[in-house]
């Protein structure tokens, strides 16, 4: 892999880091520090040319569409709250799987009026209901989705699940599947252009990484 031009790569630091690091050292990208012990945002790799910057998941779109980070990795959750402008979205990496679904208490009555969603994922949440013709009203949270429908917060929720462990454990059941959730290659469409050669050639290596398992 022929990288010219300096690349910086966001990464968010909880469960898609882990997954990443395993592919990027397929195609011979390492940090120098290690990840778990340091406290640094910016990690230099073996590559003099690519280095690493470690954010909150749900800012990797914003980083890489100002073009603070040529490339980033990003749930398709994520994305799909982001909306994905200037920004290409080339592969996806199959990892961190998982579903965004509505959930909620089992055989819980609903009533005829609008209904309450707890939610992460306001935009998406609008965009599934609003595509059904459902007018609903949607409480933004920031975590701890499933509690919500247990203390009377809302009727139901969308939120990600995976073994639905989270869900079994709050006594709620999946209900409807929104979409399948997984992590994705995202690039700045500026760094495509200006720096094709070093970009693609990341991208080719990443793309042969994810094809090898
Ligand atoms: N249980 C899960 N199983 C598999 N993938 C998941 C699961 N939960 C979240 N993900 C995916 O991993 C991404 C990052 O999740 P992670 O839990 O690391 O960050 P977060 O805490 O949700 O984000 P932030 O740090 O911005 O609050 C999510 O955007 C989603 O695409
Ligand atoms: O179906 P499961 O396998 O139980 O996974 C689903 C849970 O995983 C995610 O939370 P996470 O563990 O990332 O916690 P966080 O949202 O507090 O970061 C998600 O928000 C669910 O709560």
């Amino acid at each position: 892999m022929h990288i010219d031009a300096p690349l910086t790569i966001a990464l968010p630091k909880g469960r898609i880091f882990d997954d990443t690091l395993p592919l990027l050292a397929r195609c011979g990208v390492e940090p120098l520090d290690d990840p778990q012990t340091s406290r640094k945002l910016i990690l230099e790799t073996n590559r003099p040319q690519v280095k690493l910057v470690l954010i909150r998941a749900s800012d990797v779109p914003t980083y890489v569409q100002y073009g603070a980070a040529d490339l980033g990795v990003a749930g398709k959750d994520v994305l799909m709250e982001h909306g994905g402008e200037g920004l290409y979205e080339p592969l996806d990496l199959g990892i961190a799987r998982c579903r965004l679904m509505v959930a909620g208490i089992p055989d819980a009555d609903l009533g005829p009026g609008r209904l309450r969603i707890a939610t992460k994922f306001v935009h998406s949440t609008e965009r599934y209901f609003a595509a059904q013709g459902k007018q609903v009203e949607i409480i933004k949270l920031y975590g701890s989705m499933e509690l919500a429908p247990l203390v009377g917060l809302s009727d139901l929720i969308v939120d990600l699940v995976e073994s639905g462990n989270t869900l079994k454990a709050n006594g709620l059941v999946p209900l409807e599947h929104i979409a399948d959730i997984s992590a994705r290659l995202v690039i700045n469409k500026a760094s495509w252009k200006t720096k094709h050669g070093s970009v693609t050639a990341l991208l080719d290596a990443l793309r042969q990484a994810v094809a090898a398992g």
